[in-house]
This record gives C-alpha cells, structure tokens and sequence, in this order.
C-alpha cells in the first residue's frame, strides 16, 4: 500500500495494491494488521457504511461531536467523488482550512480522516458507491453540520452544470461561525 501526502498532515490518502488479471482485479479494501501500520493501532472501526447517490448529489458537511467524534475512512467502489474535509479544530493553523481530493473505483484511493474534521461529497460520475468505515457508532444526538456553500470556509467545489441535489437537513446546515467545533 503507497501513502499519498495530502495538504493536512492528520489525513492520510492511502492506494492499496490493485491486483489485476485477465478476469479483474482484486484488492484487499481493509486490512487490520497492515492499516494500524499505517493508522496507529489506536483506531479500532466499528461501523461499515454504504452510500449510493447520483451524479450532483452532495452530502454534506458533517462530523460527529465527543463523546461520539468519529474518524472516518473513505473509499469508492464504484463511480468517482470530489471528497472535501475541513479541519475544524480551535486550536489548529488550519482552522477552517479545506481540501479536496478524487476517490474514485479507478484510483482505489482512501482517505482517512480522524475526529476534527468535516466531511463532505460530490458526486462526480452518473452514480456513485461510497464506502466509509467509522471509529463511533452513528449517534444522531452528536451529529453535526455545517454549510456546504460556508462563505467563511470557501470550498470551490466543481461546477457540474446540475443544481446540487441535498438532504434537507443539509440545505439548514448552520454557518461555520456557528457550528460546534472542537477545541483540540
Ligand atoms: C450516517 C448514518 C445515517 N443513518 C440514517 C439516518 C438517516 O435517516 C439516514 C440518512 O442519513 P444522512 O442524511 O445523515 O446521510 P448522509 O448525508 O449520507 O451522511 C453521511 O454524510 C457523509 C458526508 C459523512 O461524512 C457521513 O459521516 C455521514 O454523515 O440514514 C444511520 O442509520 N446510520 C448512520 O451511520
């Protein structure tokens, strides 16, 4: 598996080893003695979970507060996403600082994000799967947003052409400014 640097030093864009033949491919998605190599054996995932969304669908942003705070690793297996993660954590130099990257099942790309962070998609190609395994248990009482267009925040997300399609939780999403963050 190669590690990828990403702008935040706390995520971590890992390509597993694809393996392909004359019949596809194979790829080990998850692995627990290889991962706490590179993830620390510290992270211990506890939910799988799988979405599966149309071209300009965006879910979005969200993370999950303490006692709750989930780190997240992303992946897609099938379709391609423009993957976007701020850092939201007080005390940090990237506070309110974005970045993106492209999951996709071609690249085979997986991202982790660990507790701090806000998370969120769009969705690239006519329909997308995506994969996350999580370090919480989903806790609707810790879950969290923010607003996907957050002036504040500023994330150029890709011009598609479409209206972005949003939950209705995600068109209320509250401003940065007053969203729950983390202090560390
Ligand atoms: C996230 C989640 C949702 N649900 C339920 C609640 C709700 O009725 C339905 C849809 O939930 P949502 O609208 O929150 O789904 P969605 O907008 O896809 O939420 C996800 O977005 C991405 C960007 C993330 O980072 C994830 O952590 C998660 O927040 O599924 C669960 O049962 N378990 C879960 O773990």
């Amino acid at each position: 598996m190669r590690k990828i640097p990403t702008d935040f030093s706390e995520l971590m864009l890992l390509e597993p080893k694809v393996w392909m033949d004359a019949r596809g491919s194979f790829q080990e998605a998850f692995n627990q003695r290889v991962y706490a190599d590179f993830l620390g054996d510290d992270v211990l995932f506890l939910q799988d979970n799988l979405s599966h969304s149309r071209r300009g669908v965006l879910r979005g942003l969200h993370y999950q507060v303490a006692p709750c705070a989930q780190g997240k690793l992303i992946y897609v297996i099938q379709g391609e996403i423009w993957d976007v993660v701020v850092d939201i954590r007080k005390s940090s130099p990237n506070f309110g600082k974005w970045t993106s990257h492209q999951l996709s099942a071609k690249n085979a790309r997986q991202l982790w994000i660990p507790p701090g962070f806000a998370h969120g998609f769009l969705v690239l190609s006519a329909t997308a799967d995506v994969m996350y395994k999580t370090t919480a248990y989903y806790a609707p009482q810790s879950d969290r947003g923010i607003a996907w267009n957050d002036a504040d925040i500023g994330i150029q997300w890709p011009d598609l052409g479409v209206d972005f399609l949003l939950s209705d939780k995600d068109q209320k999403q509250p401003a940065f400014k007053d969203a729950q963050v983390f202090a560390a």
